[in-house]
């Protein structure tokens, strides 16, 4: 029992289920029966239930999205992909590559460098072996190709850039992917945050590029962010669209702005963590706070997995790195730490396994408070809670208002297939609501009061029945703006918040 129920994250369900057996196997069957049914009462009335079929219902209706421009699923016409190219075949470019082969489609792996494509070549084949070893198939290798240089582009019908994030970088690509592959090829970007308007300029085609966002391990996240632009076609947003269902995800068709809809509210997350490391929380504080809550990995493990370096590339292309900045910054630069390397938090294991306190952090830490002349304070685990989760919604209520994503459910499918938000906690709008919109507001308004420094001034949510039929609601915002760094992050000709 312990086990499951450690497992289980907080779930209630996983429980229920040894105890309904346990009593099958100990007690006569009269009593037994009656057991197995008090505790589905019990499920059944919980909150977790209304949670679990809130997702559920959600990622029916993400299915069926539309777009403030009119675009709609039953009006727009996605084209078939009988060959895609992948671009790039780093963390994000390989499980790409292994979820299209998986799901029966040719695909060309693209990379610049020799000794990453082989590296590249290992890992995929090593994970189509396992992974068809476990379902009792072949592995679908003869379906995966191999080259250095775009030279091979025009037999493909769509190519995913999954390259460094490096807007320069991403600009040279298109361009040279609009003129390597055919006039009618869609080309889409894995970028996390970076403008797609900006890219599809770059190309002779605008109309066929759009944002294909993989949540990593993007063999296994079940999500994929379709970002449009003002100029995507109903054609492009449809076929990403559908060539997701094909890769087995749930797609969600945002706007386009800076770290679109996940990323966007991703970054308040991480700052408040970092912030509190700041104040006196430690790493593995902070992740066991977000663990026990139902998260499958706290932030900073996360973070250690997806990517130091990708985080700090984001800040980088947001003009968010340099001095004075939180202590993620420093510690990504002074180790010169990468992914699954030695974590830049408190993980130590490879590949996610293991997570043990890192005493150089520990006294890392210690110093750069001293030298900033902060005092570490006991910081609570609901205080790790309530900063870290209520600015994350916070956010989310500002990505309603902007327009960017269609309704509440579409971020909570977002937040619970892109980044291990517990299912039965339904997804950060549907707790805020369940937690009570007053209380979160009263907390956000608490927190920004009490450290001049938090800089999340607190959105006003919307009535908590707006949803995606009745369209998000579109509500009058208190607190300064220009004190939300999100505004820093807009550079005047860039992303449209409402597109
Ligand atoms: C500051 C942050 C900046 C990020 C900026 C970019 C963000 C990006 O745009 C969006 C994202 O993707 S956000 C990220 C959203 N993603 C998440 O939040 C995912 C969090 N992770 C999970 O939910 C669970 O680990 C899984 C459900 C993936 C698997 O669970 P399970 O079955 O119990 O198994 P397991 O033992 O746990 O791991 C199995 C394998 O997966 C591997 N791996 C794991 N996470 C990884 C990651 N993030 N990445 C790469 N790899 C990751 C792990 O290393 C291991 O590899 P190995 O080679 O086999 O040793
Ligand atoms: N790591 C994550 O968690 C994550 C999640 C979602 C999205 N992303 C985004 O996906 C993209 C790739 O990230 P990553 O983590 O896989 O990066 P990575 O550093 O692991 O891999 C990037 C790969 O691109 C290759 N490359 C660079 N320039 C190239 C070119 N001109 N032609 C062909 N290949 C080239 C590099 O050799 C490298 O193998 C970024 O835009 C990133 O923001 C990352």
């Amino acid at each position: 029992m312990a086990q499951v129920r450690r497992r289980a994250r907080g779930a209630i369900a996983p429980a229920a289920c040894v105890q309904a057996i346990r009593a099958a196997a100990t007690l006569p069957y009269s009593q037994g029966m009656r057991r197995e049914r008090e505790l589905m009462d019990t499920l059944f009335n919980s909150g977790q239930a209304r949670a679990m079929q809130h997702c559920f219902f959600s990622q029916r209706s993400v299915g069926r999205w539309s777009t403030p421009s009119g675009m709609r699923w039953d009006n727009s016409r996605p084209r078939p992909v009988h060959k895609a190219a992948v671009v790039g075949l780093g963390t994000m470019g390989r499980g790409i590559v292994v979820s299209f082969a998986r799901a029966g489609i040719p695909v060309l792996g693209v990379e610049m460098d020799a000794k990453q494509l082989e590296v590249a070549r290992k890992t995929v084949t090593a994970t189509l072996e396992r992974d068809a070893q476990r379902r009792g198939v072949e592995p679908p290798l003869g379906l995966v190709r191999f080259t250095v240089g775009l030279q091979d582009l025009r037999e493909v019908d769509l190519v995913i850039e999954a390259v460094f994030e490096d807007m320069a970088l991403k600009k040279r690509v298109f361009r040279e992917l609009s003129s390597a592959c055919r006039p009618d090829t869609l080309l889409c970007s894995n970028t996390s945050s970076l403008d797609l308007d900006q890219l599809a300029a770059t190309t002779s085609r605008p109309e066929l590029v759009v944002g294909m966002h993989f949540f990593a391990p993007a063999h296994v996240m079940k999500l994929l962010e379709v970002i449009y632009g003002p100029r995507s076609s109903p054609t492009a947003v449809a076929t990403a669209m559908q060539l997701g269902k094909r890769l087995g995800k749930v797609s969600v068709a945002v706007g386009n702005c800076p770290g679109f809809v996940g990323n966007r509210m991703l970054k308040h997350y991480v700052e408040q963590a970092n912030f509190l490391l700041e104040e006196g929380a430690s790493p593995e504080q902070v992740d066991q706070a977000l663990e026990e809550f139902g998260f499958p990995m706290g932030v900073f493990r996360m973070s250690d997995l997806s990517g130091l370096d990708v985080g700090w590339r984001v800040r980088k292309e947001s003009g968010l790195t340099g001095p004075g900045v939180a202590p993620g910054e420093q510690v990504r630069r002074r180790q010169g730490r990468r992914r699954q390397a030695v974590a830049g938090t408190c993980t130590t294991g490879l590949g996610g396994r293991e997570a043990k306190p890192d005493p150089w952090l520990r006294s890392f830490l210690e110093e750069y408070r001293s030298r900033h002349g902060l005092r570490a304070r006991t910081v609570s685990q609901q205080e790790v809670l309530e900063r870290c989760l209520y600015a994350l919604v916070n956010e989310g209520f500002r990505i309603l208002e902007d327009g960017i994503a269609a309704g509440p459910e579409d971020i909570d499918v977002i937040y619970v297939l892109g980044y291990g938000w517990p299912p039965h906690r339904g997804g950060p709008m549907f707790h805020a609501v369940a937690v009570g919109l007053p209380t979160v507001l009263e907390r956000l308004e608490h927190y920004h009061q009490a450290h001049p420094r938090h800089p999340t001034a607190p959105a006003q949510p919307p009535p908590a029945e707006a949803g995606r039929q009745g369209q998000p609601a579109h509500p009058e915002v208190e607190g300064d703006h220009q004190e939300c760094p999100q505004s820093a992050l807009r550079p005047p000709d860039h992303y449209h918040s409402s597109p």
